[in-house]
């Protein structure tokens, strides 16, 4: 049968780029967007601003929705403190297998623990089975009609605390209206939006960091 995109992502890391490497991975991902197939990673430019919250943040506990194929786990993996490791979850095993691949040639297997769970079963888990007290980021990148039930569930199970920043992708295209209204019109938050593009594209699209401010 005919591989998947993932599995051709994949395919595309193990032949461009260097094992270890984590900037050769985010390059050889990029390339295959922008020359061969279009995927919903979060992207370059998206990407650079990801990374300048995380190394703003400096977070020791880490928290991303939507493994996907693990392009944004290498970004935010790279840049934690040593001994500091993300969780990340994903409900599709396919993706999962792949984004394990691809975080594993990056190198980062051990600052990594991927589960395989939807957000809505593991959220109200994270205290018990990884001793998670709150979160001090979270990256938002999975189905954009789960951020806001997602971002209630975390204030819900106490995984925020003064200062945790959300930053949630596609705030624009393909959009979390209700997410947005919610954390722009809540005085539980402090919101920003950072201007950008659709990955890949010239669409309009953006991040939008959220501080909760206890
Ligand atoms: N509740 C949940 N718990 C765990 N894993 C979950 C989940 N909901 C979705 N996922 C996983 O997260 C990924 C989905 C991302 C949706 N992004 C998108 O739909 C998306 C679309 C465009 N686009 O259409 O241009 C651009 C983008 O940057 C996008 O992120 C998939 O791997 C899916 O299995
Ligand atoms: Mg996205």
């Amino acid at each position: 049968t005919r591989s998947t995109r993932p599995q051709r992502m994949l395919k595309a890391v193990q032949k461009n780029a260097t094992k270890g490497n984590p900037k050769s991975v985010i390059s050889a991902i990029d390339y295959f967007c922008k020359h061969s197939e279009w995927a919903m990673n979060v992207g370059d430019e998206k990407g650079s601003i990801l990374d300048s919250v995380v190394t703003e943040v400096n977070p020791s506990t880490v928290l991303e929705l939507g493994t996907y194929c693990g392009y944004s786990t290498v970004r935010i993996a790279r840049l934690l403190s040593p001994g500091t490791k993300l969780i990340t979850l994903e409900f599709n095993p396919a993706n999962a297998a792949v984004a394990k691949q691809i975080i594993a040639y990056a190198g980062l297997q051990d600052k990594v623990i991927l589960v395989e769970g939807s957000s809505g079963d593991l959220i109200p888990q994270m205290k018990e089975r990884f001793g998670i007290t709150t979160f001090d980021f979270i990256f938002l990148d999975h189905w954009k009609d789960r951020y806001l039930p997602d971002i209630k569930l975390f204030e819900e199970c106490g995984l925020l605390r003064k200062g945790s920043v959300l930053l949630a992708d596609n705030v624009i295209c393909p959009g979390t209206p209700e997410y947005l209204e919610y954390v722009r019109k809540s005085p539980r938050y402090e919101s920003k939006y950072f201007p950008a593009h659709l990955e890949y594209t010239k669409v309009e699209d953006g991040l939008e960091k959220s501080v909760f401010l206890g």
